[in-house]
Parts: C-alpha cells; sequence; structure tokens
C-alpha cells in the first residue's frame, strides 16, 4: 500500500516542521526516517497517522486522502506512553483486540512470549523498558498494511535492542506492510533498513537506497548519515 505526501507543509506557529515535503513510501519496504532532534520525524509519521494534518499538501495512504478514520488500515507505535496505568499486560491486549478488527491475537501472544513480558503484571508496575516491549507487541500485532514505528527503541538496553531487531524481521509481513521507522538508533536498526531518509529543520536533505549506499559508495547508514549531517552544518 502506497503511502504518499505531496508538498507538505506544517507551521506551529511561525515555524515550520515541515517544509513542501514530497515523499513516496511504497509497499514491501522498509524505510528509515533518520534526523537530529526536532527535525520533523514525529510530525511526518504523526501526518501519515491522520493525527496532525498539514496546513499546505496532501497525504495519502492507499490513495486515500489521509483522516482520522486512517487508523484501520496504519499502526502507529509512538514515543509517547499511551496507557490506562492500572490496567495489566492482558488488559492492554485485550483492549487492542476490542479497538481493532485487525488485531492478531495469536500474534500477540508469540510476542509476549518473545518480548518475555508477563501478562498479569500492571502496566504502572513496568519498567520503562518493558513499556517499550509491550508498545512493540501492540504495534506489530497488528495486520495493517502500514506500520509506523516512532522510536521503538526507546528505553530498550543496548544488549536487547539486537535480539529485538532480529524479532522485528520475523514479525513484519514483507510482502504486504509498508514500514517507516523513525529512529536515532542507526547502527542497530541498519540492517532492517531497505530505503533511508535524512529529514533536517522540516527539509528532506537526503534519500538512499542501503544497498546502493553500501555496494556503490561504500557506506554503512551511519557513515553516510553523518557526512550528510556535516554538509549541512558547513552550509
Ligand atoms: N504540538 C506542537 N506544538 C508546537 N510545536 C511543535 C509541536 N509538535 C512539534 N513541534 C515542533 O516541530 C518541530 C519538529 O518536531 P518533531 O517532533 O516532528 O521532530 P523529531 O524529528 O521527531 O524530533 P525528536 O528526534 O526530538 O523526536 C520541532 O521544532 C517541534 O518543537
Amino acid at each position: 500500500m502506497t503511502v504518499k505526501l505531496l508538498n507538505v507543509s506544517k507551521r506551529y506557529g511561525k515555524d515550520f516542521s515541515l517544509k513542501n515535503v514530497s515523499l513516496t513510501f511504497e509497499t514491501g519496504k522498509i524505510y528509515g526516517l533518520l534526523g537530529p532532534n526536532g527535525s520533523g520525524k514525529s510530525t511526518t509519521l504523526k501526518m501519515i497517522a491522520g493525527l496532525v494534518y498539514p496546513n499546505n499538501g496532501t497525504v495519502e495512504v492507499d490513495a486515500e486522502e489521509v483522516t482520522r478514520k486512517i487508523c484501520k488500515k496504519v499502526a502507529y507505535l509512538t514515543e509517547l506512553d499511551m496507557f490506562y496505568p492500572s490496567f495489566t499486560v492482558g488488559n492492554m491486549i485485550e483492549f487492542y483486540a476490542s479497538q481493532f478488527s485487525d488485531f492478531d491475537m495469536e500474534k500477540a501472544e508469540n510476542l509476549l512470549i518473545d518480548m518475555k513480558l508477563d501478562r498479569a503484571k500492571k502496566i504502572k508496575q513496568l519498567s520503562k523498558g518493558n513499556r517499550g516491549r509491550l508498545k512493540l507487541v501492540l504495534a506489530l500485532s497488528r495486520k495493517t498494511q502500514v506500520l509506523l514505528l516512532d522510536e521503538p527503541f526507546s528505553g530498550l538496553d543496548p544488549m536487547v535492542r539486537d535480539s529485538i531487531v532480529k524479532s522485528l524481521l520475523s514479525y513484519i509481513n514483507f510482502d504486504e506492510q509498508t514500514v517507516i521507522i523513525a529512529t536515532h538508533e542507526i547502527d542497530e536498526i541498519e540492517p532492517l533498513l531497505d530505503e533511508v531518509i535524512v529529514i533536517f529543520q522540516g527539509d528532506i536533505i537526503g534519500q538512499k537506497n542501503v544497498e546502493t549506499l553500501r555496494e556503490e559508495e561504500g557506506l554503512s547508514v551511519l557513515e553516510w548519515f553523518k557526512s550528510t549531517m556535516v554538509q549541512m552544518e558547513g552550509n
């Protein structure tokens, strides 16, 4: 399912969060959205999720202009916690299953085991890292064609990040899903990515195919990202 931003601008007061951005995300690919703090990564994802509307331009998912109703087609893992603290892990799973008809209970049960989460634990008793794991369980258990992950590794310790990146691979449906991941953890995420996009102060300043980058330029994503940022700072 194609996701398209066409000449999208978003202003907060007099400051731009996105400036005339056009991007196309294709089915079956995993995109990394990279950029320094405050560059517009989360704003881009929120627009695709129908949580923020552009001042100019259009955002489309599957040729449908995005409104709040798009949540039926788009799974979104936010950087923020949006849990009911008195719920248990199990309650939260049941709540999601009741909200989204595409929620796959079997997948959720497997993910809970993989993520070593206890169904009976109250959310307010979970550590930050375990709340991060629960967010991943909730987003990955939906059978949507678009999956948006905003800082999916936030709060996870470096020792488990690698294994979680690997388990992500087994839960993404590559034939059908378009996946967009906004992150600062470039090294960890690199093995997952097909395409990388760099946003800087609301502008798209670079886009590359990861394989081409490695084969033709001999660069890792992190090396390319750093050189792109150095060029911007030199201007
Ligand atoms: N609700 C809001 N009200 C006012 N300004 C906002 C709001 N949301 C975002 N912004 C501003 O828009 C710009 C882009 O923010 P955004 O959260 O998209 O960046 P980001 O790249 O995701 O940053 P980070 O890496 O720190 O999460 C920032 O300058 C931010 O302060």
